[in-house]
């Protein structure tokens, strides 16, 4: 069997109003907008499983069409996926196992379509009591030739390490995890070492909840996914399950899709296009903001030089760096384009400078945890009126001292990975989901704008909104790219005409795009944070207005 592992489609692919004009003073010191809308940022929604049936059900009525009408477009759309992408040859085994509801009835359909095709197809049914109302549509369509065997559970398939397994056994509709027979195919599908492409979701996975840690769950080489991603594809714990998973467009209604209320969103390109204003031909270095960056320790430099470099790649007008006196030189050669301020004290920063002419300020990276630190952080909350980027060692600190979180500035924006998080919140999360409801939570108690960083980092807005990153890819889980990630959103923060939503949403893209374009130079291997930062420019230039 040929096989092309070429992305399809739309591949693991991946707001807000602008305040144009507004005194910087005004956009730190208003009060958060809950309801700030995500403007535009709609291209794909996070539907949960009630909701996807709802699109369904609500796209046959708007197309006048019939479920099974729906169904044949879900089920065509597999089938080319599985000649185009998969490139099947016609003698290579393939088994299609379908469950009683309506994702039984997708692979009954898909069987079909490939039987006719002239493919060795072999079909199993699960043992049910009863089957939805489409499955039986669809099974009384297959033809004879096409024999559909009730799985044995003492016999289960035979089923070779060169086969293609089509999981069709449960889609959205699953309601609990997996027991008896089910269970148990399923853990043969996962042992056979076959090919397996899920249609619509693994099954035993459930769309948007956790199932308990060793529920049988179908381990996916591929997910085809019908239209929108769901909520389960972009969390760390089911990335075993769900493989390299793929969008097939099958016309739902775009109009119910845009009316479809939700609190999540998967951001792309597409939904943030030219959302970052062009430079316009008379500005100079003070339209574009003059940042503070308060980095580095002794020991930890590189951190405050990739900030420092990453927030001038993203077009800040003018930066100035804080660091510790031993700092001094390291910064001043390597980002020569960079105020240097240094401290008094020689390996740890012990003074907060004069914040009258910054238009926002970042600190965290390479910073250490020094108690002269903690009292500069301590400083920097209660008198800034500017927009602040907190990251790293800044972030320890706030988790060591949680009185501290009282004093964050609302629309403040915090950028910790998980284990940071955990000890901004003080407890670890029990899976991915407690983590997003900790994220809320978090950024409901503080009115701050927080990421948790990860393959698909999510930002969540102080109403609670989670919007998840679509860029980046695995080279980028190396050292300093955090740093990278926090000079980035400094320089957009300080930008006058950026909103702090549409800030954080266009520099989480922007810093895996960047990653992304470094790739082809570097390789997942080789690509360093320093690889990131020269990658930034031509990323924004992407997102920019016409
Ligand atoms: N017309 C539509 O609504 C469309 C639906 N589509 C497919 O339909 C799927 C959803 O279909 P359904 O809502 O019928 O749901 P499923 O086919 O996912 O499963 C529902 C069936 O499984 C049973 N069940 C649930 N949990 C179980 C468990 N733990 N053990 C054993 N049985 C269990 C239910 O009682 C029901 O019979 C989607 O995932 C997609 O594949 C697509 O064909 C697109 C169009
Ligand atoms: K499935």
């Amino acid at each position: 069997m040929k096989m092309d592992r070429r992305a399809a489609q739309v591949t693991n692919a991946p707001g807000g109003p602008e305040v144009s004009g507004e005194p910087l003073e005004a956009l730190s010191s208003r009060p958060v907008h809950p309801s700030e809308p995500a403007e535009g940022i709609e291209k794909m929604k996070l539907l949960s499983a009630a909701q996807t049936r709802a699109l369904d059900q609500a796209t046959i009525q708007a197309q006048h069409i019939t479920s099974t009408d729906l169904m044949e477009r879900a089920a065509d759309a597999v089938t080319s996926w599985l000649l185009d992408e998969l490139l099947l040859d016609y003698d290579t085994a393939i088994h299609v196992c379908c469950g009683p509801g309506n994702n039984g009835g997708d692979g009954l359909a898909v069987a079909r379509n490939l039987h006719r095709a002239g493919y060795a197809v072999q079909l199993w049914l699960l043992p049910a009591a009863r089957h939805s109302a489409d499955f039986s549509h669809q099974q009384q369509q297959l033809p004879a030739e096409l024999p559909a065997r009730e799985i044995d559970p003492n016999k289960l398939p035979a089923l070779a390490a060169g086969a293609v397994v089509v999981d069709a056994l449960f889609g959205t509709g699953l309601s609990r995890p997996l027991a008896g027979v089910a269970a148990a195919l399923v853990r043969h599908i996962n042992e056979a070492g076959a090919t397996v492409v899920a249609v619509d979701m693994p099954s035993g996975l459930l769309a948007d909840a956790p199932q308990p840690a060793d529920s049988a769950v179908v381990r996916a080489n591929y997910t085809l996914s019908f239209e929108l991603p769901k909520l389960a594809f972009l969390l760390p714990q089911n990335a075993g399950f769900v493989g390299d998973w793929q969008l097939l467009p099958i016309g739902l209604d775009p109009e119910v899709i845009r009316n479809t209320p939700v609190d999540k969103h998967f951001v792309t390109a597409e939904d943030l296009r030219g959302r970052l204003p062009k430079r316009p031909k008379f500005s100079h270095k003070g339209t574009f903001g003059h940042a503070l960056l308060l980095a580095g320790s002794k020991g930890k430099m590189g951190a405050a030089v990739l900030a420092t470099q990453a927030c001038l790649r993203a077009g800040v007008g003018l930066i100035t760096t804080r660091v510790p006196a031993v700092g001094y030189d390291i910064l001043q050669i390597s980002a020569p384009e960079a105020m240097c301020l240094a401290d008094s004290a020689s390996d740890h920063i012990s003074e907060l400078p004069e914040l009258t002419p910054y238009a926002a300020i970042g600190i965290g990276p390479g910073l250490g945890q020094h108690d002269d630190t903690r009292e500069v952080l301590h400083q920097l909350l209660t008198t800034a009126t500017v927009p602040l980027v907190i990251d790293a060692d800044a972030l320890n600190l706030l988790g060591a001292h949680p009185e501290l979180q009282k004093l964050l500035p609302p629309d403040s924006l915090l950028t910790p990975h998980p284990k940071e998080f955990e000890r901004l919140v003080g407890e670890p999360a029990r899976d991915d989901y407690h983590r997003l409801e900790q994220l809320r939570a978090f950024v409901g108690r503080t009115s701050c704008y927080c990421i948790i960083k990860g393959a698909y980092t999510v930002l969540a807005a102080p109403d609670g909104t989670l919007y998840f990153n679509s860029t980046g890819n695995p080279g980028m889980a190396t050292g300093g790219s955090g740093d990278v990630l926090t000079g980035l959103l400094l320089a957009l923060r300080a930008h006058k005409n950026l909103s702090p939503l549409d800030a954080a949403l266009l520099g989480l893209h922007a810093h895996g795009r960047a990653g992304d374009l470094a790739l082809p130079h570097t390789g997942h291997t080789g690509l360093l944070a320093s690889d990131i930062v020269r990658f930034i420019g031509p990323a924004l230039e992407e997102l920019m207005s016409e």
